[in-house]
């Protein structure tokens, strides 16, 4: 079987990702491609790197027959990601990369972004898209909302612990290191080379990032009852990678043991030896997770640390894998790529 995709915001990262990505899978073609600034221009001078594939060029939205399309990857800003979305016919398989269809509150949505949600009707339709937890839902839905790549590796870590009640749900730290191809490939001033090498630093510290919203959310629904994490990302001089040490109060074995039989079955999902670290670059330009459980000195204190690739597990591969599963595709096609080591 053979499926047509588009991809909306194919001249950006996370579109660029999905394309290398898409380029061995056996069962997806791409019949179209968007860009904002760069429609009209070839791919291969968007992406020198995509130049040996034969690609359709970038056009405006608008310009797209969707009538001939199976599935549409939505890799655009939040909020122009709703507005697109809103337009485009009610029975295309839509999966969403942004931030916009992630939170089912409406005022959630308006607490943590800022202004009311404009298509409020899909916001209740949409599906959170964290495969190995929603994978049922993923299947039968039309409309699948990415994670934020922050609040994905969080929950990798976490997920099994709280819903088999051994970590203390007050006592949650979200120490969260993220390279800077997380912020998307548009310019901005703190990303610049110069200011961004040879060092390192929190941002949205105090309990204000955006993905706090997700982690209310899906922690709180585990859970039962309100969690509030504490939660601190940094950005590091990286391209690709997050790397999230997690504090908790728990029994390490315990939580060692926890997460080793929740993930035994997932394809993607290595919990490592007890003691094991995990680091970035073993999971580079792959869909894998690593976590590693170790034991502070402390008694009863533990850090989980989980490592994933931003670009890949969390957002285009995840894509990806849902993609896979709501057409019906083996999960895992087209998403085997080992990690790019060193
Ligand atoms: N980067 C990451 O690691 C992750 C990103 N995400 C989310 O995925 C989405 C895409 O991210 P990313 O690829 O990094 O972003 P980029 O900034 O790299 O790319 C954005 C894309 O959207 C297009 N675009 C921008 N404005 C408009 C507009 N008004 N109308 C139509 N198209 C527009 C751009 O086109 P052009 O350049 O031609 O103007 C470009 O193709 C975002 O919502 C992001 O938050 C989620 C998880 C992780
Ligand atoms: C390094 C960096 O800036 N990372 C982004 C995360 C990217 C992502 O997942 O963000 P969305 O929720 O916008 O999709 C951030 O922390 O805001």
């Amino acid at each position: 079987m053979s499926y047509s995709v588009a991809i909306l915001g194919a001249s950006g990262y996370t579109g660029a990702e999905l394309i290398r990505l898409i380029a061995t899978h056996p069962e997806l073609r791409i019949v179209a491609l968007s860009g904002e600034r760069k429609a009209g221009m070839p791919m291969a001078s968007v992406f020198p790197h995509l130049r040996h594939m034969d690609l359709p060029d970038l056009v405006k939205i608008e310009e797209i027959d969707f009538s001939t399309v199976d599935l549409a990857f939505c890799a655009l800003p939040h909020a122009t990601s709703q507005a697109v979305i809103r337009e485009l016919p009610r029975d295309l398989k839509i999966v969403d990369l942004s931030a916009d269809f992630r939170l089912r509150d409406p005022a959630a949505y308006e607490k943590w972004y800022g202004k009311p949600h404009a298509a409020v009707d899909l916001q209740q339709e949409a599906v959170y898209g964290l495969t190995e937890f929603y994978r049922d839902e993923i299947r039968a839905g039309r409309l699948v909302a990415g994670t934020g790549c922050n609040a994905a590796t969080g929950q990798y870590a976490l997920r099994p612990l709280i819903e088999a009640g051994i970590i203390d749900l007050d006592e949650i730290v979200i120490d969260l290191k993220a390279g800077v191809s997380g912020a998307g490939r548009a310019l901005k001033e703190n990303l610049l080379h110069a200011e961004l090498s040879e060092g390192f630093h929190a941002y949205s510290a105090g309990g204000i990032h955006r993905h706090l919203g997700e982690f209310d959310q899906e922690f709180s629904m585990l859970a039962g009852r309100p969690v509030e994490v504490q939660f601190t990302p940094h950005l590091i001089p990286a391209n690709r990678g997050i790397l999230a040490t997690v504090y908790v109060r728990g029994e390490a074995r315990d939580i060692h043991a926890t997460l080793a039989r929740a993930y035994a079955d997932e394809i993607f999902i290595e919990v490592l030896p007890f003691g094991d670290h995990p680091s970035t670059r073993h999971v580079r330009g792959s869909n894998f997770v690593h976590i590693g459980v170790v034991g502070d000195r402390k008694p009863g204190r533990a850090m989980v640390i989980a490592a994933l690739d931003n670009l890949t597990k969390g957002s285009s591969g995840q894509a990806l894998q849902n993609a896979n599963l709501m057409l019906g595709i083996a999960e895992e096609t087209g998403l085997m790529l080992a990690p790019c080591f060193p």
